[in-house]
């Protein structure tokens, strides 16, 4: 047992063998940023508390100012305000103590040293997950700089799609010429579509030798034909056995020699091995989206594999950086940290990002400055993709010396090959012959069936959690709990690179989805806040507490959007006079906010325009994803609705990448995410117009209602691209005029209703 007391452990063979003096990693603290950060968070609670004394005044005493003033949308205001700021508060918990990592691989002891490693990737729906751009990233994990014969690969296809299948076997045959080629000439960017669409060479020293170049030409003919084959077969399971995507038994093919192929042996005998697995699907069966796929992918590969660390994969992160596996070993090898690390994540980058980030797809804030506070803590969340876990954190703390092996049986289910492989690390030696290897294979359909993990703690205490969507979040925060730890480690060239999303209808689906899912988790018995005994940090808790939270501002941004506007209408002033000292107060509170953005965005490389970018989608996602993400998630709770998981589209349309490029936003989505932003859009033009015209009829009227009419021209200002899209474009991607005559129903009907009776209470 180890001292951190993680049950679970045992001391790896392989993190011993580690006796360098010279450290493998450093950890580098951003002292200025925390000086600034906690100055600024002191001086702004400070502001917050005059504003909380001010709003709580007009509640006890009779003040001339206020009188008169109706008590609803005071109070409205003032839990809004107080709303946001408790999450405002949460997300300081980021910027207590922010860090950055250096590795240093070259200093890892030598290749038969080190662990062997499992590749997951995992991939739902031929249709919106081209097939070619898997098998990039299938390709490019198999050129990991890893020993091949301690590197596994393995993609599970929930599609259950024949095309998919086909394309491992071609990716097989290609990776016989691509493999060899990376080694030799040190190829550093190893997805071969990202190698021959780049158009800077960056071949280094190999560049100009006639061979090479030679031999390039030739990889580029032959990846052709690989794409025309990939794209070429059609169908799915369905076609041969009756069966479909959503009902079909488990299919696993270890990907092997083709017999009629003439490339010689001793190159095959260099490749990773590739292993394709469909775990069984029955309409009966809930399959529990990508958590019940990595469980699927643990338990196969515990029986053919076993390799005692896990990278992780969404089928268009594809490696950028063949180190990445050694940068990740940097940390597991490292005697020090090893015993209680559970994994290490990557951020998730993007390949496609517009230099106008109109969707803020890179994530800015999430991947270079809230991870990096966690960093600071217990270990950033676990991100779904990109990150190299232990394998036996995830067992849950079963698996220890002299376990009762019928015992492990109730946890993981009754597979003997599986309970062997719990007790060892070594790879089962039956899978080289013939017989034993076919054996192995019905053993891997029978851990892949739909049935195996019930009964069992797969879901619950094994494995990734299946009670919520967003998966990987509510894993990573039970591993922490736990008392696991994890590191982050961003650097310069991106380890790995996906597709990131580029229109407003993925982006808030996304969204959506995501809102429900850590909703769901904050609204459980996981509640950040309350979940224990856990071995997790004050500050740590706040970080995961925010993030279950956060959905939450739908309520301040509604109220922020309509309130303060339909009492404009009315007359009705809601914030100090501007000659009143307190109006001091909430301009402290906007600069304050302005500065504290623009500070994290210069230092995180983002310029004026992700700004304003950000802040019309931090409201643009608050009215739309985060409202219907925390009913959704609510529905769940009260079980009036089932989980679903909508794989986002990563199929580029021309026609929607011409918009993205030119900084268009792409209109096209649900009246459900539409027709509440331009109703929020038309009431606050209404109400600035209104606004500015009392300031003419009426005597000292913008005194009193300067910050309502400055908040209507703010919005108006960030959301001008609604506005653009309502009434300037006529390209497809614009606001139908339908959705505008409708917003403008809704705009009215909100005021006739909401705006001159309910608020005058
Ligand atoms: O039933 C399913 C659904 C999805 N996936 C795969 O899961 C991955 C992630 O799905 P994607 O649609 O790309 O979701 P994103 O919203 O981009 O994913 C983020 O959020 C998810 C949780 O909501 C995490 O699982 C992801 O790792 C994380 O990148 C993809 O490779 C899918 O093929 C499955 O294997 N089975
Ligand atoms: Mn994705």
């Amino acid at each position: 047992m180890n001292q951190t007391g993680i049950t679970g452990y045992r001391k790896e063979s392989w993190v011993s063998l580690m006796e360098d003096p010279k450290p493998l990693h450093v950890c580098h603290v951003h002292k200025s940023s925390i000086i600034i950060s906690r100055l600024h968070t002191f001086l702004h609670v400070l502001a917050v508390a005059f504003l909380v004394y001010y709003r709580a005044r007009f509640f006890f005493q009779n003040d001339v100012e206020t009188r008169g003033i109706p008590t609803l949308p005071w109070l409205l205001l003032s839990v809004s305000e107080l709303l946001l700021f408790i999450i405002w508060l949460l997300d300081q918990a980021f910027r207590w103590r922010p860090v950055s990592r250096t590795v240093f691989p070259e200093r890892l002891p030598e290749d038969d040293k080190l662990p062997a490693l499992d590749v997951f990737i995992f991939t739902a729906d031929p249709d919106r997950e081209p097939t070619l751009q898997v098998m990039n990233t299938v390709l490019s994990a198999m050129a990991l700089d890893y020993p091949h014969d301690k590197l596994h690969v393995y993609l599970s296809d929930d599609g259950g799609s024949a095309v998919t299948l086909n394309g491992m076997r071609e990716s097989w045959r290609f990776a016989k010429l691509w493999i060899p080629f990376c080694r030799r000439f040190e190829i550093q960017k190893r997805c071969p579509e990202a190698y021959f669409s780049s158009l800077v060479d960056d071949d280094g020293d190999s560049g100009s030798s006639d061979e090479f170049l030679a031999e390039k030409e030739k990889l580029k003919e032959r990846y052709q034909l690989f794409k025309e084959r990939v794209k070429g077969t059609k169908g799915s399971f369905a076609d041969t056995s009756g069966s479909t995507g959503k009902d079909h038994p488990s299919v696993i093919e270890v990907i092997h020699e083709d017999p009629n192929d003439n490339t010689e042996q001793e190159e095959v005998a260099m490749l990773p091995q590739l292993v394709y697995v469909s775990r069984e699907k029955r309409p009966s069966h809930p399959h529990h989206f990508k958590g019940g796929a990595i469980n699927v992918l643990l338990r196969v590969s515990g029986v053919i594999s076993n390799s005692p660390i896990i990278l992780a994969l969404d089928c268009d992160m594809y490696c950028n950086d063949p180190t990445s596996a050694r940068q990740a070993m940097c940390f597991h090898l490292d005697p020090k940290i090893s015993s209680s690390l559970a994994f290490v994540q990557f951020p998730q980058r993007f390949h496609n990002i517009a230099s106008n980030d109109i969707y803020d797809s890179q994530l800015r804030s999430t991947y270079s400055l809230m991870w990096q506070g966690l960093d600071g803590l217990d270990g950033p969340v676990l991100s779904g993709t990109g990150f190299f876990i232990k394998r036996v954190s995830l067992y849950g703390g079963f698996v220890q010396e002299g376990a009762d092996p019928m015992e492990l049986k109730r946890h993981f289910g009754p597979s003997n090959e599986f309970i062997k492989s719990l007790l060892q690390y070594k790879k089962p030696s039956a899978a080289n012959d013939r017989d034993s290897s076919d054996t192995l294979l019905q053993e891997a359909k029978f851990l892949a069936s739909c049935t195996y993990g019930s009964r069992t703690k797969w879901g619950e205490d094994v494995g990734f959690l299946h009670y919520s969507v967003a998966e990987d979040y509510l894993t990573g925060f039970t591993l922490q709990s736990k008392g696991w730890t994890s590191v982050y480690l961003s650097s310069s060239k991106p380890q790995f690179l996906g597709s990131g999303v580029t229109n407003l209808n993925d982006l808030l689906t996304q969204g959506t989805r995501w809102s429900s899912g850590l909703v769901e988790v904050g609204i459980s018995k996981f509640c950040p806040f309350v979940y224990g005994p856990s071995k997790m940090s004050f500050l740590e808790r706040m970080c995961y507490g925010n993030l279950s939270f956060f959905p939450l501002r739908f309520l301040p941004l509604w109220c922020f959007a309509t309130v303060p506007q339909l009492c404009l209408l009315n007359g009705i002033p809601l914030y100090p006079e501007v000659s009143n000292s307190f109006s001091i107060i909430f301009l402290f509170i906007f600069i304050s906010s302005l500065a504290q953005h623009s500070y994290e965005a210069f230092i995180t490389g983002g310029s004026f325009r992700s700004l304003i970018n950000e802040t019309r989608l931090w409201m643009i996602k608050s009215i739309t994803s985060h409202l219907y993400g925390s009913f959704d998630a609510l529905m769940k709770r009260i079980g009036m609705r089932e989980a679903s998981f909508l794989p986002t589209n990563k199929v580029d349309d021309d026609d929607r990448v011409k918009l993205y490029e030119n900084g268009l936003y792409d209109f096209r989505t649900s009246s459900m995410f539409l027709a509440p932003l331009v109703t929020l859009v038309i009431l606050n033009m209404v109400s600035f117009l209104v606004g500015i015209a009392r300031a003419i009829l009426v005597a000292r009227d913008l005194d009193k209602m300067f910050v309502q009419v400055f908040i209507s021209l703010c919005m108006l200002v960030i959301n001008y691209p609604i506005i653009e899209g309502m009434v300037l474009r006529k390209d497809k991607g614009r606001i139908p005029a339908s959705i505008t005559v409708l917003s403008a129903m809704f705009s009215i009907i909100v005021f006739l209703l909401v705006g001159s009776r309910f608020l005058m209470y």
